[in-house]
């Protein structure tokens, strides 16, 4: 077996693990495993389990070849693979991914449904990062084409920029999806969520992630929407995030930690076709 496909919310992942498989991480086969044409077709790969003593780490890939820091959707879908695959025998255990440790606990025995403690966020410009003085990003005016929209910017490991709105949609987020993602305001580049507060316990988002493009749902995503409405005083603590691929539970407790609660469904496990690698010729 070669890898295992699995979804969180219609977020797809392809898990690769090196203890199976042989798999060159070069940015051209992941861009082609992760072509939805002439791949397997999915929104990022998850490299792993790479165990370093008792510490279990996980690479995250998006499609287009690039290292995301952390993943929330990412990392309910291997705490699933470790699970099915035997890696673990315990509800509860820590990750390490390149945005830091986050704990998860697996909310029923087969793995459906997963809870993951996924860090504090931070709202400081010298964290997410985004360009001029030290501040943290919070309401801030940002010219965007021809019209100006307020942003919120939050690093939950990796970058987000929340844009609270009336109503949000698919198209508004692929019209300013890829003009925030890659604007020189954000050095690292930049996930973006466009936020509908629909009461103080449950919001909209529509999500253009970096490195990925328009995606059904995403688990940093959620945790970064909802920190930044909670920041601005828009919800509680403990609120639903609603997205086109369905909902994830946020809860962030007193002392800044997001915890995100959602499902993971398994799709199949396969074997790359030799023919498969020509593409690259
Ligand atoms: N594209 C994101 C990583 C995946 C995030 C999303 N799929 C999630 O579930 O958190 C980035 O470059 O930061």
């Amino acid at each position: 077996m070669d890898f295992s496909k699995y979804h969180a919310l219609g977020n797809d992942y392809i898990v690769i693990d090196p203890n199976k498989t042989k798999f060159n991480l070069t940015k051209e086969n992941i861009q082609l495993v992760c072509h939805r044409n002439f791949g397997v077709g999915s929104d990022g790969i998850l490299y792993g389990p790479i165990i370093e003593g008792n510490n279990i780490k996980l690479k995250i890939l998006n499609p287009d070849g690039s290292e995301a820091e952390k993943s929330g959707n990412g990392i309910r879908i291997f705490s699933r693979y470790l699970l099915d695959q035997g890696y673990i025998n315990t509800t509860s255990f820590t990750l390490d991914t390149l945005g830091g440790k986050v704990l998860v606990t697996l909310l029923d025995p087969k793995g459906k449904l997963i809870k993951v403690d996924m860090g504090t966020v931070t709202f400081s410009s010298d964290s997410v990062p985004v360009a001029g003085e030290s501040r943290e990003v919070v309401d801030e005016v940002f010219k965007l084409g021809n019209t100006s929209v307020r942003i919120t910017c939050a690093s939950i490991g990796n970058p987000h920029c929340v844009i609270p709105l009336d109503e949000v949609s698919e198209e508004l987020a692929k019209e300013f999806g890829p003009l925030i993602e890659n604007h020189p305001m954000f050095p690292n580049r930049i996930n973006m969520q466009l936020l509908r507060v629909i009461d103080r316990n449950n919001i909209e988002i529509e999500i253009w992630e970096r490195g990925a493009g328009y995606t059904l749902a995403s688990g940093s995503s959620s945790c970064a929407a909802a920190s930044a409405a909670y920041k601005l005083g828009l919800v509680d603590n403990k609120l639903k995030v609603h997205m086109p691929g369905g909902s994830i539970e946020i809860d962030i407790d007193l002392d800044g930690h997001v915890h995100m609660t959602g499902s993971v469904s398994s799709v199949a496990n396969g074997k790359f076709s030799d023919e498969l690698w020509q593409n690259l010729e």
